[in-house]
């Protein structure tokens, strides 16, 4: 998968996107990721690419040209074109996968007070939230979004990393995890997941994922 990032602060994308899983797919191609400045398509000595809002009101938006000037250079046939902005619907692991299936995503960092509406109507394919906050820029979004989709890529995640995914697909949240020692200062690991019955083990970390769904997001269980 192809991903091309539009933002005006691509030193935010060093470091986390470097590190780990998203580092491994870059090296073995399953990612190819750019982060692109998007003031390398202004053509005015101050690279402007922000503006007052017509009608009034604080802040600055994003102008129409760089971004509409990086698209058309950027994008091809199979690209979909993501804004990233708290008006966007909101991101989850359903949209990761349906994001994984792309060929090309070019994704395209809102900031200020926000973009202009042109950019909406005859750019973007999609808007997307990744959660009810007003953040700073759309760099960590993007982050966000490029870890989330890139797990879900063919050859990234061994066998025994991707059950993370699997048990979240299902809809629920994770079951509790215990790890050795099996008595760390008087606190026990449930029983049951000593006894090697995989059936019963199997029975209490669905009961458990189920119970803990109903209490922290019952919203996930409608
Ligand atoms: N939440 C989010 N999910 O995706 N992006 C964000 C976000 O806050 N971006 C910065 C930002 C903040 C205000 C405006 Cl108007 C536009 C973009």
């Amino acid at each position: 998968m192809k991903v091309d990032v539009l933002t005006l602060f691509p030193a935010m994308f060093a470091g986390p996107l470097d590190e780990s899983i998203v580092q491994r797919a870059r090296k073995t191609g399953a990612l190819d990721l750019t982060i692109r400045n998007l003031r390398d398509y202004t053509h005015d000595r101050h690279k402007t690419v922000d503006d007052r809002p017509f009608g009034g009101g604080p802040g600055m938006l994003l102008k129409p040209e760089p971004i509409f000037e990086a698209v058309e250079d950027l994008a091809r046939e199979k690209t979909r074109v993501i804004l990233l902005s708290p008006s966007g619907r909101k991101f989850d692991q359903a949209i990761a996968r349906e994001l994984a299936q792309q060929e090309h995503l070019l994704l395209i960092c809102g900031s200020y007070e926000g973009f202009d509406e042109r950019i909406r109507e005859h750019l973007a394919d999609d808007e997307l939230s990744i959660g009810d906050y007003v953040l700073t820029n759309g760099a960590l979004p993007a982050m966000v979004i490029i870890d989330a989709v890139t797990r879900l890529l063919p050859g990234v995640l061994g066998d025994d990393e991707s059950s993370h995914e699997e048990s979240f697909s299902h809809g629920l949240l994770e079951y509790p995890h215990y790890t050795r020692p099996a008595d760390f200062r008087g606190m026990k690991v449930p029983e049951v997941l000593l006894s090697g019955n995989h059936a019963e083990i199997a029975k209490w970390r669905a009961e458990q994922a189920k119970l803990r769904t109903k209490e922290r997001r019952p919203d996930l269980l409608d």
